[in-house]
């Protein structure tokens, strides 16, 4: 069985058909993009696999376990982890904060001992400080650990959004449009970090972008959404040659 399959995934807001009749199959270790015009429904099927809204119909199974009915929360504790369109950091903390935010997804102890700085609260932060430094240094954002999220350029927020979201250490990584807003250098070292932490991380990634550059230069596998409804899939040289598909881009 693949890490992620959807079957007839679908949602409509008033009359509007957002996601229709979805189906995917992402197999672990797989890095795969969503792309479609805009307003297709991508960001929508993302927030249907995170929770942020509950589907209308159809399934969602993340190695096994059924998500759908599942809170945001529940389902990031359940291995996936996301980015957003428009950069969501932590701007007032700084960059190891941001990151170590997110390690709290799989450690736990008492309220008491996180207040008074007890026993396996001290040993715990010392560790996740060390594991967020480690997680920073993929990303060669450790020399700017104590700097404040928001005093970081632009390319390097994206790449501590990621970051962030890899430290909840998820099965399934979501990248909604990482290369927004970036100059080609930036993309291009974006490209090379996204395929170091698919393979140095072992996770499957998913990625909805616009930069056809990025798309076929590293995924392998593409699902393209057209008015919520899947136009096509396949693998990129054959699906971004298809007709079908360049009419719905050439349309937008
Ligand atoms: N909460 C909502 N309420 C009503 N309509 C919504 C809602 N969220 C999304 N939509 C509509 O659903 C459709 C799909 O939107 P979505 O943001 O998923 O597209 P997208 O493919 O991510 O587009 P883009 O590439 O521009 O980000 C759009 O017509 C959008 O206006």
């Amino acid at each position: 069985m693949a890490l992620l399959e959807v079957k007839h995934l679908g949602i409509s807001f008033g009359g509007l058909r957002a996601v229709d009749d979805l189906n995917m199959s992402i197999e672990q270790g797989s890095l795969v993009g969503l792309i479609g015009p805009n307003g297709a429904g991508k960001t929508t099927a993302f927030n249907l696999l995170t929770g942020v809204y509950a589907p209308s119909e159809g399934t969602i199974v993340l190695d096994g376990e059924s998500l759908v009915g599942k809170a945001p929360t529940e389902i990031c504790k359940s291995g996936i982890a996301r980015t957003f369109q428009n950069i969501r950091l932590f701007t007032k903390m700084t960059v190891l904060d941001n990151v170590k935010v997110a390690l709290h997804n799989h450690v736990e102890y008492s309220l008491a001992e996180s207040f008074f700085h007890l026993g396996k609260f001290s040993k715990r932060e010392k560790e996740m400080d060390e594991r967020a430094i480690d997680i920073l240094k993929v990303f060669d954002l450790d020399g700017q650990a104590d700097v404040l999220a928001s005093n970081l350029p632009y390319g390097k927020q994206r790449k501590l959004e990621i970051a962030r979201a890899l430290a909840t250490e998820p099965k399934l990584l979501l990248l909604d449009e990482p290369a927004a807003g970036m100059n080609p250098n930036e993309t291009q070292e974006l490209m090379d970090t996204i395929q170091l932490i698919r393979d140095k991380f072992h996770i499957t990634i998913l990625l909805i972008e616009h930069d056809m550059k990025l798309v076929s230069g590293i995924c392998e596998y593409l699902y393209v959404l057209n008015f919520g409804m899947e136009l096509a899939h396949g693998e990129p040289a054959v699906v971004l040659n298809d007709p079908k598909v360049i009419t719905a881009y050439l349309g937008e």
